[in-house]
């Protein structure tokens, strides 16, 4: 998961390979508040693993449901009969609204039932999500709830006992979130002693999530009776009783981005994407239909998708949105690369979810170039008129969907005119619902080598690049190479896989599919995790006499440039802005003076336990200094173009400022 400021993405040419989807939200989290009111245990596979479910988990936890997560990610819990073992709870609830208003209906049922004092808070953002139809539906039945801050939005408190009135139906409004009516239907069995009716006021939108509701409701045991999207009518002696075991399909609206991205890519292959089907139970699928109407090229297959881009550019179209709010977000981004304007309409209730959508949309297509109108209830976006690209930092607003949204803009044609195509700023704020979203998205794109940002960090031995390296790609978002591990890494294989260090055909082979991978300051071999074993005083000795052989150099010079990668690479070692990546943005030449380097490899062997003598120690690094500068081979000097830092009186996080203020003054960002 990224937690960084901002990322910047290249211009990106083609995509392909396999998704996984995570587990759909709208369904995990009814899932959750279902099995833990109900009687019997449920195991839920494929539960997502998000800030909005982990809200709802703690939430649970803090009413007196016992749950915990099994070794395969499934979530089990201990359902509580309708009956909440304590009185009093405050829980913290982000921006889920799949957690906000469910709970507010359940435990403001349960305080009138049972009594008690419940609390529910979130973020800023969600203090500014209405809540008002629900409370009032909730009041309309003698729940006790307080505005604990703006009246008609949360935090409130769910208070009582107070007595029910079930006899008449219960009015909720359905035009400004179909969740309201979703909280009643979920938790209204709580309390049927008699039918309960519900009447909705207002054409109700979002309809495909109250399906859901509907048959989620059904696998615990509730049959809703319904006429039409008007009246629901919840039969006495319902009881939500667990099935035992459920499985959570693919989330359809993050699959949108992915089947966009199969759209917009330039490549032979499709984008494939597991964990839904045609047949899904969420009505976001249902965008597929949308991007097809675009141009998009889609097979269905059994619980999967493949998309591959088809007409080209894609074509504008017209759209009522109400049933798939969510991923409608997504055709906006999608109309840039049309050949004619697209208007999505219906889409009223973008203005009071994670933030104001329509404006927020508006506001950063327009920033890359794009002429936009919108309304109250509806955007219309014009394709990008060439060359009209601008290089912009697009805020997100904390809402996931923006950073996933505009992520898809760095495959606009016109965005290749430019080292850089976007910034997204914030791009942790996917956690919502897609923690590793741009990982994925990153394992499917490509792009042409030379756009990918390269930053490189030479220097003498015991300069501190590995440190500078890790820390600098870390902030970035980017993957590490620490090249002097490469030729370890060979010496290890070749130890391990029982080759003589004389063979060079064979050592050549190795080094050129080599396994290795970087991750946070730790090095792979395949999955073993082999940091240590490469400082071993054998594998350094391999490794000097394997770095001699012409044919390994050439191997492990070709490796070398595959770790350049989307989204960029901080790639550290003695050559790496002179031989390997001569066109990178920034090339830093690190130094400290021999002493410093001296007392610091001194002081680190001491802390690993080593005795060490420093005046040997700074003797070693002169002598190694002078034959790495000398040597005729890749000899150790600045590139012509390098920025010189001399790190002898700085700390980490001072050379790490300094070279991101470099990094930054090569790209400005406006907006
Ligand atoms: O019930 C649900 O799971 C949801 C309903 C929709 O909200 P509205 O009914 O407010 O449109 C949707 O936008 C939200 O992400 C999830
Ligand atoms: C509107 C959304 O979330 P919530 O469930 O918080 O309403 C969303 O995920 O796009």
């Amino acid at each position: 998961m990224l937690k960084i400021p901002f990322l910047d993405l290249p211009p990106l040419r083609g995509a392909a390979g396999t998704v996984r989807l995570p587990g759909s939200k709208s369904i995990s989290n009814r899932l959750l508040l279902l099995a833990a009111l109900a009687e019997g245990e449920t195991r839920i596979e494929q539960l997502l693993d998000a800030d909005d479910t982990a809200v709802m988990l703690e939430a649970l936890r803090a009413l007196g449901c016992a749950w915990h997560r099994g070794s395969d990610g499934s979530v089990t819990l201990r359902g509580l009969g309708g009956h909440l073992p304590v009185s009093a709870a405050d829980c913290f609830l982000g921006n889920a609204g799949t957690a906000m208003r469910p709970l507010a209906a359940a435990l403001a049922l349960l305080a009138a039932r049972d009594g008690g004092r419940y609390t529910l808070r979130g973020v800023p953002r969600m203090h500014e999500r209405p809540i008002r139809d629900l409370v009032d539906a909730l009041r309309g039945l003698g729940c006790q709830i307080e505005d604990l801050g703006q009246p008609g939005y949360p935090p409130l408190a769910l208070c009582g006992p107070s007595p029910l009135r079930l006899a008449e139906p219960v009015r909720v409004r359905g035009d400004v979130s179909s969740q309201f009516l979703t909280a009643l239907l979920l938790t209204l069995p709580l309390v049927a002693q008699q039918d309960v009716v519900i009447e909705v006021e207002g054409e109700l939108i979002s309809k495909p999530y109250v399906e859901i509701t509907l048959a989620l409701l059904a696998r615990f045991g509730v049959q809703v009776q319904r006429e039409g999207w008007q009246r629901f009518i919840i039969p006495a002696g319902s009881r939500l009783r667990s099935p035992g075991r459920l499985v959570v399909e693919g989330d359809a609206s993050a699959a949108s981005y992915f089947i966009a991205l199969g759209a917009l890519a330039a490549s032979a292959e499709p984008v494939r994407i597991e964990g839904i089907g045609r047949d899904a139970l969420q009505g976001d699928v249902r965008f597929a239909d949308a991007a097809a109407a675009m141009g998009a090229e889609i097979r269905w297959l059994d619980h999967a998708l493949e998309v591959k881009r088809g007409r080209w550019p894609l074509q504008g179209i017209e759209l009522d949105c109400v049933a798939i709010p969510d991923a409608a977000m997504t055709l906006a981004v999608m109309a840039l690369f049309a050949d004619s304007p697209t208007r999505l309409t219906g889409i009223a209730s973008w203005r009071v979810k994670e933030t104001d959508r329509i404006a927020a949309m508006a506001a950063e297509l327009r920033k890359l170039g794009a002429h936009v109108a919108e309304g109250l209830d509806w955007i219309e976006v014009q394709p990008l008129p060439a060359p009209a690209w601008q290089r912009a930092a697009i805020h997100t607003y904390d809402d996931h969907r923006m950073a996933m949204c505009f992520s898809l803009a760095a495959l606009h044609p016109l965005a290749g005119a430019q080292p850089q195509a976007l910034r997204i700023l914030d791009p942790g704020c996917v956690a919502k619902t897609f923690p590793d979203y741009f990982e994925t998205l990153f394992s499917l794109v490509q792009a042409d080598p030379h756009d990918v940002p390269v930053l490189c960090i030479d220097g003498p031995t015991a300069s501190g690049k590995g440190t500078l390296a890790d820390q600098v790609a870390q902030r970035l978002g980017y993957a590490v190479l620490d090249s002097g591990a490469l030729y370890r890494a060979t010496a290890l294989a070749a130890q391990c896989a029982g080759v003589s260090l004389q063979d060079e055909e064979r050592l050549a082979s190795l080094a050129a599919t080599l396994p290795l991978h970087f991750d946070g300051g730790r090095c792979f071999l395949d999955d073993e995790d082999v940091t240590d074993a490469l400082r071993a005083e054998a594998v350094g000795q391999g490794a000097s006499t394997v770095a001699a052989l012409p044919k390994v150099r050439q191997a492990l010079h070709q490796l070398q440039l595959s770790f350049r990668r989307v989204p960029g690479l901080v790639a550290d070692g003695r050559d790496m802005g002179t031989a390997i990546f001569p066109d990178s943005e920034l090339k830093v030449f690190l130094t400290a003076s021999a002493a410093k380097r001296a007392e610091r490899r001194h002081k680190q062997l001491m802390e690993k336990g080593f005795s060490a003598n420093i005046t040997g120690l700074l003797r070693d690094l002169e002598e190694r200094d002078a034959r790495d500068k000398n040597r005729s081979a890749s000899p150790l000097k600045p590139a012509q173009d390098a920025r010189l830092l001399d790190n002898s009186d700085l700390d980490i996080e001072a050379s790490v400022n300094q070279v991101l203020t470099w990094w930054s003054e090569g790209r400005p960002f406006p907006g």
